[in-house]
């Protein structure tokens, strides 16, 4: 197949290498930024994710005509943030018969809408028909090693996703199907700021046990707002849901469970995030939540305490003793 990858970041640059070993015709959407001209020239990226020199299929580029060029599936792997400003940029060149796939993690601030409906937004006038997610437990280095990784990919319509399934499926990495947009795209986003409440109980030295509690009451809470976005039951123990929260919320190579550490820590947000050229998304799609919070009136008590920690600056070990110590509840209560 012939990919467009917008976005080189880890994450953009681990799929298109991966998209390239397995033998389709990859092209890389890098934005132009401090250094980038390196990731052009090197045939490498050094920035985001050195280590991996790019085979003779996969063509970085700073020009999105080019990358969009007879495209059948393009990629989009920017900070969710900044979709309403990329999607423009390329619009001109997208065709109504291009797969639209978003790798990314978070619910836009304000608007909250998840990645597929900000690219619905912009590509429904166009006539574009499929847009879907692809998400689960995926480090970027550890698929650019080429280790053993399962995730899901969701589309409206069952065949198109058994298409991109099918196309991108190798013996390191295995696709699971469903057409559960919104539930997929709901856990990839939320378990972001559950990673930062256990990186942050990590930070103050609490143990395996506060871990533990935090994981499985986290799985409730985006289970609970992931029922009320239109998500479906199934999808919430599976790899996007469940599968993304262990591995976030469990090691340090997740920038999300590592800006909570910082915080346990002591550290302000503003510190950590003036060292960090990376995207943790969690910090802003804490704001999103506690938006979604007042709107829907769903509890989502570990969530709301990640924002009164970064936002609110209110002490991580305060936090934790309100939330261990709210009303006793039975545990059959979802809502
Ligand atoms: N890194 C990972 O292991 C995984 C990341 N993701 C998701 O992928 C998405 C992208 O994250 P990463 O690839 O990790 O990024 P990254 O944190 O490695 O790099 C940030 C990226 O954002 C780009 N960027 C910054 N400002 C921009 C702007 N104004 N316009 C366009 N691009 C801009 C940078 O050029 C860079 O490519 C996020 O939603 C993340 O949650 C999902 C699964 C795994
Ligand atoms: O989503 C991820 C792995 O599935 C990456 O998590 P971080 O963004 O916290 O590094």
């Amino acid at each position: 197949m012939k990919i467009a990858v917008i976005g080189a970041g880890s994450w953009g640059t681990a799929l298109a290498l991966y998209l390239a070993d397995i033998g389709h015709r990859v092209r890389l959407w890098v934005y132009k930024e401090e250094g980038a001209e390196d990731i052009i020239n090197k045939r490498e990226n050094v920035i985001y994710l050195p280590g991996f020199p790019f085979p003779e299929n996969l063509t970085p580029s700073f020009d999105f005509e080019f990358c969009l060029d007879e495209a059948e599936v393009v990629l989009t792997v920017v900070p969710t943030q900044v979709y309403r400003h990329v999607i423009p940029q390329f619009l001109p060149f997208v065709k109504k018969d291009m797969i639209f796939l978003s790798a990314s993690k978070g619910i836009e601030n304000n608007t909250l809408k998840r990645v597929t409906e900000i690219l619905h937004e912009f590509l429904d006038p166009v006539g574009v028909e499929h847009i879907g997610v692809i998400s689960g437990p995926s480090f970027a280095k550890e698929v650019a090693k080429k280790y053993p990784t399962a995730v899901t990919v969701a589309f409206p319509d069952e065949e198109t996703a058994k298409e991109v399934q099918h196309a991108f499926a190798s013996e390191y990495f295995r696709l699971y199907r469903t057409t559960d947009v919104a539930g997929i795209e709901v856990c990839g986003a939320l378990k972001n700021v559950i990673a930062l409440a256990s990186g942050m109980v990590d930070g103050l030295g609490y143990g395996a046990n506060t871990r533990a509690a935090l994981i499985t009451r986290g799985l409730v809470e985006i289970t609970r707002i992931g029922l009320v976005l239109g998500g479906e039951p199934e999808t919430f123990p599976g790899l996007a849901g469940m599968g993304d929260l262990v591995l976030t919320c469990t090691s340090t190579l997740s920038r999300n469970f590592s800006v909570g550490r910082e915080l346990g820590k002591g550290k302000t947000i503003e510190e950590i995030m003036s060292h960090m050229r990376m995207v943790a998304e969690g910090v802003k799609t804490a704001i999103s939540v506690k938006q979604l919070v007042e709107k829907t009136g769903v509890e989502m008590p570990i969530s709301e305490k990640v924002y009164e920690i970064i936002y609110d600056k209110k002490d991580p070990k305060l936090g934790v003793k309100e939330l261990m110590t709210r009303s006793l509840k039975s545990e059959k209560e979802i809502f």
